[in-house]
């Protein structure tokens, strides 16, 4: 249902020896929505996605999740030597579903078969993970972390290895399952202009959430915030910025 809560964080606070990570982070996440959690290296993102997923021990505050998680990872391009088939790739999401000594039976197949159709990736199944290239990889990683039926996925950095295209129908992947799986979407990312293309909502951070607005309200000055001095170079062609904002 929209406007129902499906992610609420409370006063996170996180530091490793003295140096602090995460400062007083504190929001909440709607069901349905996509939000883009953008900020510059080193500003916490990843620290702040590995609390969300329970990866994170010994941070002060909570976070609640009503649902479950999904989580597509960065893309690690040692599993793709691998030699696993597109479909076995898939398979092995549902592994957390079935327990580690069940067989897959003809329905698991069919659920396999079924979200690489979602991702669009049907033709490739018997293909090796190592042979494709890295937007069709990115689909196939996509389905397996859909395979255990998430209903809030968390995706750190999805637009690494895929060339502009790629990227481009990537997202609008993202949007379709939004909105026919009911699917709520957070998703960490340093490809500023897609995020606004994207998103519904935009979380700034650098150690402190800076803002968390709506994509239209987002300033041409939260950015520059949290991400000074390479700002100039993030607006470059940022179509929204230059309309609402006449940069
Ligand atoms: N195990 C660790 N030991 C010491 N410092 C760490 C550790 N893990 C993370 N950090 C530090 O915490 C800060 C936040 O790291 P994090 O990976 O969360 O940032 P990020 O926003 O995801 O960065 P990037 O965009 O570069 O991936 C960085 O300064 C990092 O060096």
């Amino acid at each position: 249902m929209p406007g129902d809560v499906i992610l609420r964080v409370e006063n996170l606070n996180y530091s490793i020896g003295r140096n602090q990570i995460l400062k007083n982070i504190s929001f909440e996440i709607n069901r349905g929505e996509f939000v883009g959690l953008i900020g510059p290296n080193g500003a916490g993102k990843s620290t702040l996605i590995r609390a969300i997923i329970g990866e994170l021990e010994g941070f002060q505050g909570k976070v609640e999740v009503k649902g479950k998680i999904g989580y597509l990872p960065q893309q690690n391009n040692f599993e793709r030597d691998f030699p696993i088939t597109v479909r076995d790739t898939v398979a092995m999401g549902l592994y957390k579903n079935k327990g580690p000594f069940k067989f897959f039976n003809k329905a698991d197949w069919k659920k396999v078969r079924n979200l690489l159709e979602m991702v669009g990736v049907a033709e490739l199944s018997d293909r090796r993970i190592g042979v494709l290239s890295g937007g069709e990889y990115q689909r196939v990683m996509l389905a397996r972390a859909l395979a255990t039926d998430p209903e809030i996925l968390i995706l750190d950095e999805p637009e690494a290895g895929i060339d502009e295209m790629g990227k481009t129908s990537f997202y609008k992947l993202l949007n379709e399952l939004k909105k026919e799986i009911e699917l709520t979407l957070l998703m960490v990312s340093h490809d500023i202009g897609l995020v606004f293309d994207a998103c519904d909502r935009i979380m700034c951070l650098n150690k402190t959430l800076h803002c968390h607005k709506s994509t239209q309200e987002v300033s041409p000055e939260d950015l520059r915030v949290i991400f000074s001095p390479d700002f100039d170079l993030l607006i470059r062609g940022k179509d929204h910025l230059h309309k609402e904002h006449e940069l």
